[in-house]
């Protein structure tokens, strides 16, 4: 079978979405892990749900397999309410982050799981195991035993196990939990290009929001059971809905404003401000790299309160002068950037600054 026969038929509506979410509430108690999510996922789409731990992206996950029932509102799988539909026949492939091999089975026994359950014949399923070995990058791996691999490949052979019956969705939770971050970044990519190739649709939790932004087309940013934002990792990036996704992404130069056109009254002084942004009393986000070195002896005096080489960049935690003032972060080329207690201005530019919603 080729790599482009593994494209499930028949997976979504002409122009529909693969899956729908529609109004969902779960509750546990009197608290809602899910409150009215709505959430569609295109075919070959890759969307990845993000969140702080306990914003309910397990449930989701749940919910889609089957293996918790909505309290209200719908999910839909190509266009078909699963109401009553158990997990096991809603087509679906399941990698979650422990991956659950089974010890005492060798590779290509893990594989074949699903294929076995499924009735598939003994050629058939040697065939599949071995082009799927392939496609996870673990060629004629099929006879080792499980137990000896490395996490990164029991990674893979629980992925491959996954992609095994062709399922229409992939959901993957947590997927590189376990592994260290180099291995993480190599995989992330691996398996994006493996999608791409597939034209699999993938439905994926992580709390990383750098390994969400590396694999999705789609990042949907959870807190407290619903959706704070929506968007391809660029917007998200660019344009951050409120203060809880811009501290969630990890900005930190968030404080109070007041916008009118292009100018805002901040702690930190009057800072420029993109034209056409909201105005009055708004929050504000710089993101570091909109904090710039001053020439001369102007901008906003501030001590450099310590400074962590980042590689490409030097994060530099500045301490303004200026009384109540916030700390700020910048991000500077290595050559700029100053001393550990040194005195610097610093400019903004407007392109770097958000007024949030
Ligand atoms: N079976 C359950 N019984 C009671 N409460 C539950 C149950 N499952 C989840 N919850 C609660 O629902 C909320 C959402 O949990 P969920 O596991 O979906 O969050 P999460 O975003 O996946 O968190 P994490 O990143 O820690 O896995 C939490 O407050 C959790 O305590």
């Amino acid at each position: 079978m080729s790599p482009s026969a593994a494209v499930p038929p028949g997976s979504g509506e002409p122009g529909g979405a693969l899956l729908a979410l529609e109004g969902v509430t779960v509750r546990f108690g009197g608290r809602a892990a899910l409150d009215g999510v709505d959430l569609a996922v295109a075919a070959h789409e890759t969307v990845c749900v993000l969140g702080p731990s306990g914003s309910g992206k397990s449930t989701l996950l749940r919910v889609v397999a089957g293996l918790q029932p909505p309290d209200t509102g719908r999910v839909l799988l190509a266009g078909a309410d699963q109401r009553g539909v158990p997990p096991h026949r809603r087509g679906l492939g399941l990698m979650f982050q422990d991956h659950q091999l089974f010890p005492q089975r060798d590779v290509a026994g893990n594989v074949d799981f699903g294929l076995r359950v499924r009735g598939a014949g003994r050629a058939e399923r040697a065939a599949r195991v071995a082009e799927l070995l392939e496609l996870v990058g673990l060629p004629g791996a099929g006879r080792r035993a499980v137990a000896a691999l490395s996490g990164g490949e029991q990674q893979r052979v629980a992925l491959a196990r996954a992609l095994a019956p062709n399922p229409r969705l992939l959901m993957l939770d947590e997927p590189f939990g376990q592994l260290d971050r180099g291995l993480r970044e190599r995989l992330v990519t691996e398996l994006r290009a493996l999608f791409g190739r597939l034209g699999t649709t993938v439905l994926a939790v992580t709390h990383d929001q750098g390994e969400a932004f590396a694999l999705a087309d789609r990042v949907v940013v959870m807190r407290d059971g619903r959706i704070a934002q929506t968007g391809t990792p660029l917007e998200v990036w660019r344009r951050p809905a409120d203060e809880f996704v811009a501290r969630f992404l990890g900005f930190d130069n968030v404080v109070a404003a007041t916008v009118t056109g292009t100018a805002a009254d901040t702690p930190w002084g009057r800072l420029p401000v993109p034209a056409g942004s909201p105005e009055g009393a708004r929050r504000l986000l710089v993101r570091p790299a909109g904090v710039r070195p001053a020439e001369g002896a102007g901008g906003l005096r501030c001590t450099v309160a310590g400074r962590v080489f980042r590689g490409h960049h030097v994060a530099v935690r500045l301490r303004p002068d200026a009384a109540g003032a916030p700390p700020l972060e910048a991000e500077w080329p290595l050559r700029e950037a100053p001393e550990e207690g040194a005195e610097v201005g610093v400019r903004f530019a407007p392109e770097e600054i958000v007024v949030l919603g």
